[in-house]
């Protein structure tokens, strides 16, 4: 296994500051160094930073001009991750930037399975959105089958949807807007709320999962791990924390099935702000969870690990 490692400042996917030291803070509480005691091959591609952005609305919408070009330089840096032959890991930042993330896997790798791990749908179109924010619409400017509802907007221009609804699947859903969940039923999406993993159990969710997406076929997995999937109680430091999330262990499970297939080929890990721990211990369970889950995407295992070769 081969990581590299793409930290991505950006927050004006939403409105609360803090979420752009995020990589900063999963870097120094020491992942790199932790995936490379476990065995995985690292390259650090540092981290983007968006400094002198536009920050103008249209309409509802909030700093799009920046949203848009902040996620053509991650689309590209993702891209170029691939190119070299790694597991693209991109550390934000706001969930908008799985717009680049996903689009740069995929002009890389070609077509894909997105598992989308969140409280969240982030499903609204820029016509259906009521915050006018963008990690709340990432998906339809990646979805084919929403393409027509997305209207052209500045910097968005380079964005070609590169995703069929049938290889995403959602798992953790609990906070899902009206718009959302017709938009859900008319595109059949599948999807594994937070019921469906109380229901069958994480095992038989992630079974499923990865069942329904290799069904017609096996094609790169990319990962893209909002951390309020995560109970609050686990993971407070966040924009939009959700009662009732997953346990740490069946997040650290859902990492641990997925390495296991060997089929992981990118993963972001979004929306953990810093500055919204109440205290300096809800940040470090926050961090220390998102490294924890950054890790047993690259084979580490809670039963313990061993290097096939002490040299
Ligand atoms: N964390 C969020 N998405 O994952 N917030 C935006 C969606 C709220 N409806
Ligand atoms: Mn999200
Ligand atoms: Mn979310
Ligand atoms: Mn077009």
């Amino acid at each position: 296994r081969s990581a590299g490692i793409i930290g991505a400042a950006f927050w004006r996917g939403q409105s609360r500051s803090g979420v752009q030291e995020g990589p900063y803070r999963i870097r120094s509480t020491g992942l790199l160094e932790r995936l490379k005691l476990q065995g995985c091959a690292v390259k650090d591609y540092g981290n983007l930073v968006f400094d002198d952005v536009d920050e103008s609305s249209v309409g509802l919408l909030k700093s799009v001009a920046a949203v848009g070009g902040a996620n053509r330089r991650l689309s590209e840096a993702v891209k170029a991750v691939k190119m070299d032959g790694h597991t693209a890991v991109m550390l934000g930042g706001d969930h908008s930037l799985a717009i680049g993330s996903i689009h740069g896997h995929s002009a890389a790798v070609g077509e894909l399975s997105v598992i989308w791990v969140d409280a969240h749908a982030d499903i609204n179109t820029p016509l259906t959105t009521y915050t006018g924010n963008f990690h709340g619409q990432p998906m339809s400017f990646l979805l084919h089958e929403l393409h027509s509802k997305v209207p052209v907007l500045p910097n968005f221009s380079w964005v070609k949807p590169c995703l069929s609804a049938k290889d995403l699947v959602y798992i953790g859903l609990r906070d899902v807007d009206p718009a959302e969940h017709y938009i859900l039923k008319m595109l059949g999406v599948k999807v594994f709320s937070i019921s469906e993993v109380d229901r069958l159990g994480v095992a038989r969710v992630m079974e499923e999962t990865c069942d329904y997406l290799t069904t017609r076929g096996k094609k790169p997995v990319h990962l893209s791990y909002d951390i309020d999937a995560i109970d609050p109680s686990v993971t407070p430091a966040t924009g939009t924390p959700v009662v009732g999330g997953l346990t740490y262990r069946e997040g650290v499970y859902i990492t641990e099935h997925l390495s296991q297939t060997g089929l992981l080929s990118a993963v972001d890990l979004v929306e953990v702000n810093p500055q919204l721990g109440k205290t300096e211990a809800d940040v470090q369970s926050t961090v220390n969870t998102a490294v924890d889950l950054l890790l047993g995407c690259f084979g580490r295992l809670r039963e313990g690990n061993h290097l096939t070769d002490y040299s």
